[in-house]
C-alpha cells in the first residue's frame, strides 16, 4: 500500500536529513513512513502509490479553499508569466497590504516576508526597536518559527520530537527569552515583575502548535494589561490563527488586540508568504522610514502576492456562508468524534476556532502544555495510523492542530466519522 512510498524515503534520507525539510514531515512521532504526494485536489491528496486521502492538513494551514483552486491558479499563472521575482515594489503588494489592513482594525501598515518565522523575528526586532527593551515573554507550547531566540519551550515539531529547546542555539541568544506557562496568569505578572526590561510578549492567542488550545480571554486581558502596564508591546502570532479562525482571525473573535500583528500560511494561499504588522507608529520604527532594520531579496514576491490576494479577496466576498460553513463542518467532524469516543469509553477533548480543529484523546481539556503532555500520544498513533491506512490524512502529532478547506464537503465528513466509527471500536 504505501511500498512507493517507503522506497523514496529510504531515497530522501541518503540526501535530505531525516529524508524531509521540515521535521514535523517524517511522521516519528505516529510512527510508518510519510506518504509522498503527487498531487492535490479540492480537499484530497494524492499519494505516489496512488491512495487517495481526505487532507485535513492542508499544508499546516495556508490552502483555505483546498489544492488547486481554479481562481488562485489562475492568477499565479498569470503573474508568472511577467516574471517570478524584481527585487522591485510592484502594487501587487500594496494590494495585498490594503486588503490585510482593511480586515483589522487596529493595524495600518504591513511587511512582507517570505515565513511565518521571519514575520516573528521581524516582529521582535521591531517590538524592541520600539521600546528599547531587551527580554521578551513567550509562552511554553507555543511556536513561532525556528529563529534562534524563539526555540525555547517551543511547541509543533520541537514538542513532538521531545527537544523543545534546540542545539545550536547559544545560551547568550536565549537569555532574554522569558518563558511562562501558557494560561498562568500569575506566573506571568511574576515574570514582569522579576524584569524591568521586558519589550513584548508574544503570543498565539489560539494555539495550534501544542494541539489546538485557546487562551481564556482572561488571560489575554491580563497579557494586554500587563504590557501597558509595564510598556511593552504585545505581539499577536497570527501566523496560523490568521483568516483561519474568522475572517479578522483570532483577533476578529477575542476581546484583546495585540499590537503587532503576524500573518503567514493563508495570506499566501500556498506560496511562501510571512508579515507582520502594526499601527502608522509602530512601523514607522521600521527601515527605511526607521532605524529598525528589516530585508528580503524575495520578500513580498509578486507570484506569492498574486496568490494570497485572490485567496483574501474570495474570502472576503463571502465571508460570511465561507466561515460559517468552515465552522459548521470543523464542528460536525470533531463532535461526531467525541461521540463515537463517548460510546467506546475513551476519553476524548475537542475543539474548533473556525476552521482550525483539535481533538485530544484525555478526560481533560488541556490548557496549557504540561497538561497536553498527559493525554494518550499512544492512542493517538494508532488512531492517526489507522485513519491514514483508511484514506484520513490528519496531522502526524498531537502537538499539531486540523485545518478544515472549503471543498470539503458533509459527505466527505461522514465518511471520515464512519471510518473513526470502526477503528475507535478497538482502539
Ligand atoms: C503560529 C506560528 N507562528 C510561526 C510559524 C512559522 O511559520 P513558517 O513555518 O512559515 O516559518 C508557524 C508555523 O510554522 C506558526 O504556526
Ligand atoms: N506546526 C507547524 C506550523 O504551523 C508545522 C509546519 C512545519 O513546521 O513544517
Amino acid at each position: 500500500m504505501f511500498e512507493k512510498s517507503i522506497k523514496a524515503y529510504e531515497e530522501a534520507c541518503k540526501v535530505i536529513p531525516g529524508g524531509v525539510d521540515s521535521p514535523v514531515r517524517a511522521f516519528k512521532s505516529v510512527g510508518g513512513t510519510p506518504p509522498f504526494i503527487q498531487k492535490g485536489e479540492g480537499a484530497y491528496l494524492y499519494d505516489i502509490d496512488g491512495n487517495k486521502y481526505l487532507d485535513f492538513v492542508q499544508s499546516w494551514g495556508p490552502l483555505i479553499f483546498g489544492h488547486c483552486d481554479k481562481d488562485i491558479e489562475e492568477a499565479v499563472i498569470k503573474t508568472v508569466k511577467n516574471g517570478l521575482s524584481f527585487g522591485a515594489p510592484t502594487e501587487l503588494e500594496t494590494q495585498l497590504a490594503n486588503e490585510i489592513v482593511e480586515m483589522y482594525d487596529n493595524i495600518d501598515k504591513v511587511r512582507f516576508v517570505s515565513s511565518g518565522t521571519e514575520a516573528t523575528m521581524s516582529a521582535i526586532r521591531l517590538a524592541r526597536g520600539v521600546t528599547g527593551k531587551n527580554d521578551i515573554i513567550k509562552f511554553e507550547g507555543c511556536y513561532h518559527g525556528h529563529s534562534d531566540s524563539l526555540l525555547v519551550q517551543a511547541g509543533s515539531g520541537m514538542a513532538t520530537f521531545g527537544a523543545p529547546s534546540s542545539p545550536g542555539v547559544p545560551a547568550d541568544l536565549t537569555k532574554h527569552t522569558l518563558v511562562c506557562e501558557y494560561n498562568n496568569i500569575e506566573n506571568l505578572k511574576k515574570c514582569f515583575e522579576d524584569s524591568s526590561d521586558i519589550a513584548c510578549i508574544i503570543i498565539e492567542p489560539i494555539a495550534g502548535n501544542m494541539g489546538l488550545v485557546p487562551a481564556t480571554e482572561e488571560f489575554l486581558a491580563t497579557c494586554r494589561e500587563l504590557c501597558d502596564k509595564y510598556g511593552a508591546l504585545l505581539i499577536f502570532d497570527e501566523v496560523m490563527s490568521g483568516f483561519r479562525a474568522s475572517l479578522k482571525g483570532a483577533s476578529g473573535i477575542l476581546k484583546t488586540q495585540g499590537d503587532i500583528i503576524t500573518f503567514g500560511k493563508v495570506i499566501g494561499a500556498g506560496m511562501p508568504v510571512g508579515a507582520f504588522a502594526a499601527s502608522r507608529e509602530i512601523m514607522g520604527h521600521l527601515s527605511p522610514e526607521g532605524k529598525v532594520y528589516q530585508a528580503g531579496t524575495l520578500s513580498g514576491n509578486p507570484v506569492a502576492m498574486a496568490a494570497g490576494l485572490v485567496s483574501l479577496r474570495k474570502l472576503k466576498a463571502n465571508s460570511e456562508l465561507i466561515y460559517a460553513d468552515l465552522s459548521a463542518k470543523a464542528n460536525k467532524l470533531v463532535n461526531g468524534l467525541k461521540d463515537i469516543a463517548t460510546k467506546y469509553n475513551i476519553p476524548m477533548q475537542v475543539d474548533t476556532r473556525g476552521s482550525m480543529f483539535g481533538f485530544f484523546f484525555c478526560e481533560k481539556a488541556p490548557k496549557n502544555f504540561a497538561e497536553v503532555g498527559l493525554c494518550d500520544f499512544k492512542r493517538f498513533a494508532t488512531f492517526h495510523h489507522e485513519m491514514l491506512k483508511k484514506g484520513f490524512y490528519f496531522a502526524c502529532s498531537q502537538y499539531e492542530t486540523g485545518f478544515i478547506c472549503t471543498t470539503i464537503t458533509n459527505e466527505d465528513i461522514d465518511a471520515c466519522l464512519n471510518a473513526a466509527d470502526e477503528i475507535m471500536k478497538n482502539l
